[in-house]
């Protein structure tokens, strides 16, 4: 299939007098991790339930692999992985039998490999024979994630997939979510309010705020966004920092040199590392650091945020 695995224009969504989410237009690429960022009840859950045909759209339009999940929820629950923000299993059955029942209801048959599987690649493999009552929140939590996998979907949908896991439980989840993407080509959507985790995963974040999304990119993109354009490089030397500052400030492109501890802040139009490195070095300055710094993400969304409530 050519064209976005997710397409939303337009979609507005109303329970009653509250609007949860309003004229969003979003596309998601194959291959491609991106994140939905925003603060409770800003309408990511609700997006989410679009996409899997489980709420219905107020207005607008949303295609998953080209079909329409309010007409076509089955086929879009055979393509696509759903992990929910609360994962239930029974706790007096394994790992490995959770997903025997809900493979057997996903009508799965000859399950036993495709379950082995998926117990692998989260890392649940020792475990799969403990009962899940016995399994601590970030166990559950990719369990609920080798749940999704077992039907071998081409997209994976997670709503707040390191909510209330320990920061080893969340660094496994992370990396689980890398090799989805690059060992097979997953396409990830995923929802969170937890900015650096999504900085570390995402290709593109998109920004909510009161069902809206206010700012869509990746980070870098949206850093420049905020910073007009310009781009900070940081560089350090072990020497003379005055004279490798003026050496700096001289090249074409550098609009001015800071100084921030023993670190030169050259503000720049663009990414200048390798101008800067060469300059350096060829007069004869020993490089000891040398970085684009990009805005966190949690200073980008409290921007928009402000910008959006101020
Ligand atoms: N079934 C419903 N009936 C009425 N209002 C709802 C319903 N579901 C969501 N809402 C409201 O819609 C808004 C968006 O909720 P949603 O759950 O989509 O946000 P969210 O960004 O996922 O937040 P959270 O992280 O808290 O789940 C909130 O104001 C919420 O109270």
């Amino acid at each position: 299939m050519d064209g976005p695995v997710i397409s939303i224009q337009g979609l507005t969504k109303r329970y009653g007098e509250v609007t949860a989410v309003r004229d969003l237009d979003l596309e998601v690429r194959r291959g491609e991790v991106y994140g939905l960022l925003g603060p409770n009840g800003a309408g990511k859950t609700t997006t989410i339930l679009t996409l899997l045909g489980l709420c219905e759209p107020t207005a607008g339009s949303v295609r998953v692999l080209g079909l329409d999940p309010a007409r076509e929820a089955v086929a879009v629950k055979r393509q696509v992985g759903y992990v929910p923000d609360s994962v239930g299993f029974y706790p007096t059955l394994t790992g490995r039998e959770n997903l025997r029942y809900t493979a057997r209801l996903n009508g799965i048959r000859s399950a036993e490999d495709r379950i082995a599987d998926a117990l692998e690649q989260v890392g649940l493999a020792d475990a799969a024979d403990t009962r899940a009552g016995a399994y601590s929140r970030g166990m559950v939590q990719r369990l609920g994630i080798a749940d999704a996998l077992v039907k071998r979907p081409s997209v994976m949908i997670l709503d707040e997939p390191t909510i209330a896991i320990d920061p080893e439980g969340v660094q496994r989840v992370l990396a689980l979510i890398r090799t989805l993407r690059a060992e097979h080509g997953m396409t990830i959507l995923l929802s969170s309010h937890l900015l650096h985790q999504v900085q570390e995963v995402c290709d593109r974040v998109g920004i909510f705020v009161r069902g809206r999304l206010v700012a869509d990119g990746s980070v870098e993109e949206l850093s420049r966004r905020l910073s007009g354009g310009r781009t900070v490089v940081e560089v350090g030397v072990a020497d003379d920092a005055g004279t490798a500052a003026q050496r700096v400030a001289k090249l074409d492109g550098v609009q001015e040199v800071e100084r921030e501890g023993d670190l030169l802040l050259a503000v720049c139009e663009q990414d200048m590392r390798g101008r800067i490195a060469d300059a350096l070095t060829t007069a004869g300055h020993t490089l000891l650091h040398l970085r684009q710094r990009s805005s966190h993400l949690d200073e980008i969304y409290h921007r928009y945020f402000h910008e959006r409530t101020d």
